[in-house]
């Protein structure tokens, strides 16, 4: 059984998935120490934002297969480690859409009403109405910086509240904008015109600090921020000054730059007027139960050795897609390991053909197929379809793609073309049925061969006794031969034969093939 390690609270629901597959180990109090002294053991992990998988901590799980983030933000995992590593990294990109933005709304409306400090008064043995006299939302302008799927959802409810909304997110089209009903923006006029700004953004190198000191210069006076996104984004320290200089009307927070917020951070120290949550945005029964289901079925089953539906660092595919791409992917890989192979030496560029049927498919899983298979031979189980895509753009190889509806032998086939130091080889292969696979051209001679273990090759001049002089040299050595083709354009011209042997090669037959008279090359394959 694979063992998943289970390192923050997660519900019950996904435990329960995990443990149809694999043995499931919940610890959630690990040091960052004790973390990485653990990891080797297991073939995934589950997390939420509590634990941090550095570059360190990822390396450290050696035999991860799948990293799972019950939640959205995968900025406390080490994705591109993870890549290089072929480990999977999945999310849930929308199990707790919905609870993060009415978490923003709950923040929009306290700062409005200043409920928490209202009601810390009230408990506190006062009767105090004067001092939490509030504003109203209806006719306000809101301006969302990032307007995916939380701040379109925050934008739809606002809207009905009856506000004008602005939003900012430079990767949105105005039709999308226009269908929501919120005006696309500047950034600047954003922040110039909104009563409320609320942030909905991934926290990136470019949206780190961009809430600062100077943006806040330009901001209405008396504005309230929301920041139900990612710490960081808001520079603490500015927002702090701003809050006690007036400039900032009010500030609700979920998420910090250090997480727990330190017990010292000043942002504890100020008034009515800011509201601090520790990180509840995706804290509902609903959205805990959606994201450990989302998340514990694609661990499940990439442990399966199905793809996930939600990698942020291969494609997903959708199990429908899945189904049918399934046979071309194992036809791909076999046929990238054969050219890989026939190749020989250093392979620089790859062409991938999609042909009949599947030349209007999703191209990059096939893709990615053929260049686990072409890998395969040097890095074995090193390569993966994670990582496949990486490793060789670090070898140098060039890929390109081209289609052809228009070719109909089979209803679809592959053609892959791969060029190296040694020269330029060809292989197509189709499927028989629904899922067998066939080899149906080596270097353009057609044949119609299912592949096997162990295959030799030749290349030769169609001319009598060749083929009987090869397998008596096989007979020889005890190599038995299970199926033998022969694939030519012309009589008597160049031809290619394939051999699919019971049994390996013994050392020095190749050579001995190579000699005999008529044969210009000749390759062993193991698949
Ligand atoms: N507080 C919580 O518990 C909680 C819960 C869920 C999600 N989140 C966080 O909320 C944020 C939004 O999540 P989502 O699911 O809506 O993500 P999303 O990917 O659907 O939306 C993000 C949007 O930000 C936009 N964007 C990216 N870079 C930008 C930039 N530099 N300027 C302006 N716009 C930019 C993108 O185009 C996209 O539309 C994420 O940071 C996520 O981690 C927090
Ligand atoms: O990105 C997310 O999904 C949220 O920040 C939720 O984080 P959590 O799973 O730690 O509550």
């Amino acid at each position: 059984m694979p063992k998943v390690l289970v390192s923050d609270p997660i519900d019950q629901v996904g435990i329960d998935i995990l443990s149809q597959v694999a043995t499931v180990d919940v610890k959630t109090t690990l040091s960052p120490e004790e973390l990485l002294q653990v990891l080797p053991e297991y073939d995934a992990i589950m997390i939420r934002s509590g634990t941090k998988l550095t570059k360190e901590a990822v390396e450290a799980g050696k035999n991860l297969k799948i990293i799972g983030r019950a939640g959205v933000g995968v900025d406390n995992v080490d994705v591109p480690t993870a890549t290089r590593m072929g480990i999977v990294v999945v999310n849930s990109p929308e199990g707790n859409t919905i609870a993060a933005a009415e978490h923003t709304l709950a923040m929009m409306m306290s700062l409005s009403r200043f409920i928490p400090a209202a009601n810390a008064s009230l408990k506190g043995g006062k009767w105090d109405r004067k001092s939490f006299t509030g504003v109203e939302v209806y006719k306000k302008t809101l301006g969302i910086l990032g307007l995916g799927k939380i701040g379109s959802h925050v934008a739809t409810v606002a809207k009905s509240l009856g506000m004008r909304i602005l939003a900012y997110d430079p990767f949105l089209t105005a039709e999308r904008a226009e269908k929501l009903g919120v005006h696309l923006v500047e950034l600047e006029i954003l922040l110039r015109e909104a009563d409320y700004i609320t942030l909905h953004l991934p926290k990136t190198k470019e949206t780190a600090h961009l809430i600062n000191a100077d943006r806040i210069a330009i901001m209405k006076d008396g504005v309230r921020i929301i920041n139900c996104a990612r710490g960081g984004i808001i520079d603490e320290v500015a927002i702090a000054e701003a809050i006690k200089s007036g400039k900032v009307g009010g500030i609700a927070l979920d998420v910090f730059e250090n997480e727990p917020l330190e017990a010292d951070s000043g942002l504890r120290e100020l008034g009515a007027n800011v509201i601090l949550t520790p990180h509840l945005g995706a804290s509902t029964e609903e959205a805990q139960t959606n994201v450990a289901v989302d998340v514990a079925e694609q661990i499940r089953d990439v442990l399966l050795g199905l793809p996930a539906r939600s990698a942020v660092n291969i494609p997903g595919l959708r199990p429908d897609v899945w189904q049918k791409l399934k046979p071309y992917l194992q036809l791909a890989e076999m046929l990238g390991n054969l050219v890989g192979q026939l190749a020989g030496g250093r392979v620089d560029t790859l062409n991938v053909k999609l042909q009949g049927e599947i030349a209007n498919s999703e191209s990059q899983p096939i893709v990615v197929a053929a260049l686990k298979g072409l890998l395969s031979p040097a890095l074995r189980e090193r390569v993966n379809f994670v990582n496949a895509s990486i490793e060789a753009k670090e070898r140098g190889i060039h890929v390109t793609e081209t289609r052809d509806p228009s070719v109909e032998d089979y209803s679809g086939s592959i053609h892959l073309t791969a060029h190296g130091s040694q020269g330029e080889q060809s292989v197509t292969g189709a499927l028989l049925g629904k899922s067998e696979i066939r080899i149906t051209s080596i270097n353009e001679f057609p044949i119609n061969v299912a592949p096997t273990h162990y295959m030799l090759l030749t290349l030769h001049r169609d001319m009598p006794g060749i083929i009987g002089r090869i397998g008596s040299l096989l007979g020889n050595f005890n190599v038995n031969i299970a199926s033998m083709q022969v694939g030519r354009r012309m009589v008597r011209g160049e031809a290619v034969m394939v051999l699919n042997i019971d049994d390996p090669l013994p050392s020095g037959l190749l050579d001995e093939i190579v000699h005999i008279q008529g044969v210009t090359d000749a390759f062993v394959v193991k698949l």
